[in-house]
């Protein structure tokens, strides 16, 4: 038999498979989705093992050298999904591969020592013979790592002969094990015994009389450790296991990363809107019918009760559902609520967890363990085999589109699969995408409204203060007079208040006064931001930083300034304003280390404090009973970065800080700082218009250009050369302009925003275009031809749909 394999090679990406024989000892082993070594060139390998056949083209035909998996860890969808999403994105089958499994299978390649001449190492360097028999397993770096003065001995000895190195490829996935017992032995012999035991042996006569309490014996499997926790003697358990009566063996264990209480929830009586919306998906649902439903329904309407009762369902079913939700709202509050109606049903996924505990919430899923993942983008490729349905909630965040290799949309990959299965995605969100929405109204998907918030709870009322207005009257502060008065009044009724910034560090850049010169990173064409607790000035694309400079580097004036706001400096003010408030700041730097974003809110929630102040991550999710204020500090910071989507993007954060307050017994307020209190953005997210934002929005996209109107690609590229960088970016401008329709647009090569990074310039490419049947092949075209001719360094990505243009 013959093996078809995708091999992990990381520098040129080889996208195609390669036929490998299946030795006769591996025929059983090997299966399509499972992965192998094989050796490649002088190296060995991972690789994929994609499909089996009978004959292969080629003669010659090397041999697996082992595989890795018991069980495939691609199920037949998979594979095709990875080919589908390669294709869609114009990256590599490997890297569609890798990228919908944990970081764990990833391989890693490591240098095994081998002793080819054992008596002439023995003669030569005795100590080094020694030290390598004695090692279960001698890795090059791990030894160099020990004894970094043996580097030269052993590659003395590797020129003389005596030892080689080998490439070893270790399979970094693995379950956590326990030593763990079972019983060998009848009954009857357990109880002669117990019989035959002496005073002194009274620990085993507790182990024997433990084991013999149990009703089924012949199936017993425990670990030590809990026996032990039971009273139970190790060392009894084990004489027990040296007389041939308990055997020793392992149990794995799944490390769990939720291990704590929650409380069991009842499914809600729904209200008419929410069994309205649920109706039709439950319909889909029991007729195997795919089909995308846009659930649009304002902050607090409840859509969350919907989710939950459509998983229900899905479970009833013996299927299995995938719920995504935004990586910084997929908060411990949030996850109960999934674990507390489901329980052990429920896996979770997102980048807090370890490497293991990221595989073994794999493996749950894998195993059918579990029927209901919750985790944030790449869990959208749960390697569930009966999808039942999808749900993405905050459907139009932006990080449901990946940001590298493989650029791919959640969105879309939820599409594809629940296609497959026959099964429907339900998209939430109470600011659907600009494109979502055009689609519903499209009735490409199904649109499910929510309009009022749960048994008729207000929305907030919003205040939009003019920032300018508040200057003119000599205020400089960051707070207004009114947003100061309602934090005052709130401290006095001993309700809570939600303080949201949309920066982070102390002061987000240095510039001089003098001759206006901002200190930026000599790598990157961006300025350093200031992190006040190191007082050094870093770079957040290259972690390049230095200390402050005391004079300006451009003019030597010591007119050196901070400018702009950060939560630590509104901290300070909020001190220095209201001293008796309790403030918890949320930010990057509060929040580092692992566990404190929960602690925090933990501490909100229990009203240790009176403020929440925050950058992005407290904008969604959270539900507080006591929030009755809801304060933007400046509304426009978004407003004016280079990107078509800056409008949308404030509109939708507006409405979801917006949406944190008031969603209990006691209403809310929000009251909105800006320097643009009549943008369209801020106005239509002041009054809860969701539909008004759509049609001004929609009437700009069109008349610029932009989608849902076109479809946009960018293509960028960067090079340590300016010139060269500038001279590819011209060449592939004209093959676009030659090779596409007329009807498409190709703009640039423009320099970016950002014009370098890490000391690479950069260039882009746009094509708008709305049917272009060449694209594709175009552009895979230009791939191959800019990877193939040896421009090592050159680097190239194609981004499809692109969620910024920066
Ligand atoms: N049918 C119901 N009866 C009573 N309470 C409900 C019902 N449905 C939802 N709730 C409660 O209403 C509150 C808001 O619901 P939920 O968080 O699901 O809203 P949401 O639409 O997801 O809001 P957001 O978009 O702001 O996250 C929650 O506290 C929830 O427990
Ligand atoms: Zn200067
Ligand atoms: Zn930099």
């Amino acid at each position: 038999m013959i093996a078809e394999v995708y091999i992990d090679i990381p520098a040129k990406p080889v996208n195609r498979p390669f036929d490998y024989r299946i030795p006769d000892n591996l025929t059983e082993l090997v299966k399509p989705g499972v992965r192998v070594t094989v050796p490649f060139g002088r190296t060995r390998r991972l690789g994929f093992v994609t499909a089996l056949k009978e004959k292969s083209e080629f003669k010659q035909l090397k041999g697996l050298d082992s595989v890795e998996d018991h069980v495939p860890v691609l199920t037949p969808e998979l594979i095709e999904l990875g080919g589908w999403l390669a294709n869609q994105t114009l990256c590599s089958t490997v890297t569609a591969f890798q990228a919908m499994l944990p970081a764990a299978m990833k391989a890693d390649y490591k240098k095994l020592i081998v002793i080819d001449q054992i008596e002439r190492l023995l003669e030569e360097d005795p100590e080094l013979a020694a030290f390598l028999q004695s090692a279960k397993q001698p890795i090059w770096s791990e030894i160099i790592k020990a004894h970094p003065e043996w580097a030269k001995r052993m590659q003395r000895a590797i020129k003389h002969g005596l030892i080689s190195v080998q490439q070893l490829v270790k399979n970094q996935a693995k379950a956590k094990k326990a030593a763990a017992v079972t019983v060998e032995a009848p009954r009857s012999l357990l109880e002669d015994e117990l019989n035959q035991l002496d005073k002194r042996s009274h620990r085993q006569k507790e182990v024997l009389e433990f084991l013999l309490k149990q009703p089924d014996l012949q199936h017993f499997h425990e670990t030590i450790q809990k026996l032990v926790k039971h009273g139970l003697s190790r060392e009894a358990i084990m004489k027990l296991a040296e007389k041939g009566l308990l055997k020793q063996g392992y149990i794995e264990q799944f490390r769990d990363p939720y291990n704590r209480p929650v409380d069991r929830t009842q499914p809600l009586a729904l209200t008419e809107e929410q069994a309205h919306a649920l109706e039709p998906i439950l319909t889909a649902m029991q007729r195997e019918e795919h089909k995308v439903f846009l659930c649009h329904g304002v902050t607090g309407s409840g859509k969350t009760e919907i989710y939950l009762q459509s998983i229900q369902r899905v479970i009833e079913q013996g299927k299995q559902a995938i719920v995504l939700v935004p990586e910084i709202s997929l908060t411990p509050q949030m996850v109960s609520r999934f674990k507390g109606r489901f329980g052990d049903h429920v896996a979770v996924m997102h980048s807090g967890l370890s490497r293991g505990e990221k595989y073994d919430e794999w493996r749950k899923i894998r195993e059918e363990k579990v029927q209901v993942v919750v985790g944030a983008r790449s869990a959208v490729f749960a390697p569930f085999k009966k999808l039942g349905l999808i749900i993405i909630d905050e459907e139009h965040e932006s990080s449901y589109k990946q940001e590298d290799m493989p650029r791919y949309h959640a969105r879309d990959v939820a599409i594809h699969r629940a296609k497959k299965h026959h099964c429907p995605v339900v998209l939430g969100s109470a600011t659907p995408a600009l494109e979502s929405f055009a689609r519903a109204q499209k009735n490409v998907y199904t649109l499910l409204s929510l309009k009022e918030r749960v048994n008729h709870r207000p929305l907030p009322s919003v205040h939009i203060i003019d920032l300018r207005e508040e200057l003119r009257e000599g205020n400089r502060s960051v707070f207004s007079k009114e947003l100061l008065e309602k934090i005052k009044d709130r401290l006095a009724k001993q309700e809570q208040s939600v303080l949201f910034l949309n920066r982070r560090g102390y002061s987000t850049f240095m510039m001089c006064r003098s001759c206006g010169a901002v200190v930026k990173c000599p790598h990157c064409d961006i300025s350093l931001t200031y992190h006040r607790a190191q007082q050094l000035l870093k770079c957040h694309y290259c972690g390049y930083e230095q200390a402050v400079p005391a004079a300006c580097p451009n003019c030597s004036s010591d007119a050196m300034r901070f400018f702009g706001t950060g939560t630590q400096k509104v901290e300070a003010e909020l001190n220095r304003l209201i001293p008796e408030a309790r403030v918890i700041r949320m930010d990057v730097d509060t929040t580092r280390k692992k566990g404190s974003h929960e602690k925090l809110l933990r501490r909100f929630g229990k009203e240790e404090a009176d403020i929440l102040l925050g950058t992005q991550m407290i904008a969604k999710g959270l539900d507080f009973p006591k929030v009755t204020l809801v304060g933007v500090l400046a509304a426009d910071s978004l407003l004016h970065l280079p990107d078509f989507r800056a409008s949308e993007k404030t509109f939708q954060l507006l409405t979801q800080v917006s949406g944190r307050a008031g969603r209990h017994a006691l209403p809310g307020e929000v009251v909105i700082q800006s320097y643009a209190p009549d943008h369209y953005a801020v106005t239509d997210a002041a009054h809860h218009d969701y539909g008004a934002f759509y049609q001004q929005e929609m009437l700009l996209r069109k008349r610029a250009g932009y989608p849902p109107f076109y479809y946009l690609v960018l293509i960028s590229l960067s090079h340590p050369e300016p010139a060269k960088a500038a001279e590819s970016a011209e060449r592939i401008a004209s093959i676009l302009r030659r090779k596409l329709s007329h009807t498409s647009q190709i703009y640039g090569p423009v320099v970016p925003s950002v014009a370098k990074i890490k000391d690479r310039y950069r260039y882009q490419c746009m094509v708008k275009y709305k049917r272009e049947p060449e694209l594709m092949p175009v552009l895979h075209q230009i791939m191959q031809h800019f990877q193939d001719s040896g421009k090592a360094q050159l680097q190239l990505t194609v981004d499809l749909n692109p969620v910024t243009l920066m």
